[in-house]
């Protein structure tokens, strides 16, 4: 787990490439994985062509890409996604490729994507190895997947966009949502008592009865996926301040997409009122568009020093692709859960496609529904509150020095006025501290 989180410099690829040939497990993982980024570039070349042409250039990935750029004939692809690729598995070198009826690995494996490419992945072995995430593809029984996704057609008529920062400070909304929660008096709550970016949501509903069956099937597959994830990649121990409870959504969040333009910009999801190291169930409808991660880099990778941290500082976008992107395909009918280890140390965003095959029933539009749990322990009745009024934010410091020392992430409150539109942030700021369970400790649920 370790060597994925806290693997501070990523040789570049000509490192990576030196020419030095050798039979050790090193040197085959490294033609594995320049092969299969090389095919990520190049998804309409053949695996022959491209270790016959890596390998006459001494392994070197950059070179080999520019040949295979200016050799091949560009073909057309007006759904802006790689034409093929079945599994990254077919790349595997033997005997370093893992068996499939073997025992998954407790350690996370290396991240494939690098700076300034995009790795694209649609095999459910290869999601769960080399991002936060497990995918299932054709989740619902497809006459409830056409239901629920007409029903939210049809609902998706009076969504509009949100002309605040919902999730994070750095998402902007090209598309339309609305939020869905389970009873009247979380609905009105909703609206009088949570703060988004210091706006109050105006556009909350009742979850619909297909809503409402479907939630129970997410939440029954998220809980075995986190079993799952916690057996394979956490090495069978929760992560810490993961809420260790069984999963139960108490909200939805629905997004429209209607057409390829319209998009969500890189954000990670806002941990205020879901607290840390939260779970996501995303089911998508409709038609197919890419879901992007990457990984955050932190900002100390060369700082030591623990005092004069930057709290407020965020990779930002000359950063943020330092470990390159990775596209999940997220067709109709797909479960797509995000684990706990997404959010405080990854971001994604939904982008723009130049074109979408459309969908039978869906036309151009893609439905999105992200199952969520507000908890209790986060309601904004007992979270810190700064002195100008506007409830506290609850964000990660993007550093990475206590992960490496195994302590989890750091959290602090601090004020959002900021991004309030007309309104100076106070200077507010707060430490937060989480027993092992991710329940608040250290305020006394008054505000202040
Ligand atoms: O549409 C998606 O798949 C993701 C939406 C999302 O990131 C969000 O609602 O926070
Ligand atoms: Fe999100």
């Amino acid at each position: 787990m370790d060597a994925f989180v806290t693997r501070r410099k990523r040789k570049t690829s000509t490192e990576e490439s030196d020419g030095r040939c050798s039979n050790s497990k090193d040197a085959e993982e490294s033609t594995e994985v320049k092969l299969a980024i090389l095919a990520s570039l190049h998804p309409t070349v053949d695996q022959d062509t491209l270790l016959d042409v890596l390998t006459a250039h001494d392994g070197d990935v950059d070179a080999t890409s520019q040949t295979l750029r200016a050799k091949l004939p560009k073909k057309p692809n007006p759904g802006g996604t790689p034409a093929v690729q079945v599994s990254l598995r077919s790349f595997a070198v033997a005997p370093s490729s893992p068996r499939l009826d073997a025992p998954p690995p407790a350690k996370r494996t290396k991240l494939l994507s690098r700076k300034g490419a995009t790795l694209h992945l649609y095999d459910p072995v290869d999601i769960s190895e080399h991002t936060p995430c497990t995918i299932i593809h054709n989740f619902l029984p497809p006459d409830e997947a056409d239901t629920l996704l007409r029903e939210l057609l049809d609902e998706s008529k009076t969504f509009t966009k949100a002309t605040f920062k919902l999730f994070d400070n750095v998402v902007s909304s090209p598309h339309t949502s609305a939020l869905y929660v389970s009873s009247q008096p979380e609905l009105q709550e909703q609206k009088h008592e949570y703060v988004y970016n210091g706006s109050r949501m105006t556009d909350v509903r009742t979850l619909t009865p297909h809503l409402e069956r479907v939630k129970e099937r997410v939440q029954e597959a998220v809980n075995r996926e986190i079993q799952e994830r916690i057996r394979t990649r956490y090495g069978g121990k929760k992560l810490k301040y993961q809420d260790p409870g069984p999963w139960a959504p108490n909200a939805a969040f629905v997004n429209c997409y209607d057409g390829p333009q319209e998009n969500v910009g890189w954000h990670s999801d806002q941990l205020t009122y879901l607290g840390p190291r939260p779970v996501i169930g995303s089911l998508s409808l409709g038609v197919t568009r890419e879901f992007r991660v990457r990984r955050i880099v932190p900002s100390d990778d060369n700082d030591d020093d623990d005092d004069d941290e930057d709290p407020n500082s965020d990779p930002g976008p000359d950063r943020g692709d330092l470990a390159g992107q990775i596209a999940i395909h997220l067709p109709h009918n797909s479960l797509l859960v995000m684990h706990a280890d997404m959010q405080e140390e990854w971001k994604h965003s939904v982008s723009p496609a130049r074109a979408v095959d459309p969908h039978p029933v869906a036309g151009r539009r893609r439905i999105n529904i992200t199952y969520r749990c507000y908890r209790e322990a986060f309601h904004p009745r007992g979270t810190p509150r700064c002195p100008c009024g506007v409830p506290a934010v609850l964000r990660v410091a993007n550093r990475s020095k206590r992960k490496k020392e195994g302590e989890g992430p750091r959290y602090f409150w601090m004020c959002h006025a900021g991004n309030v539109p007309g309104k100076e942030a106070c200077r507010f700021f707060r430490w937060a501290e989480f027993d092992e369970d991710g329940n608040p400790v250290g305020w006394t649920g008054e505000n202040e």
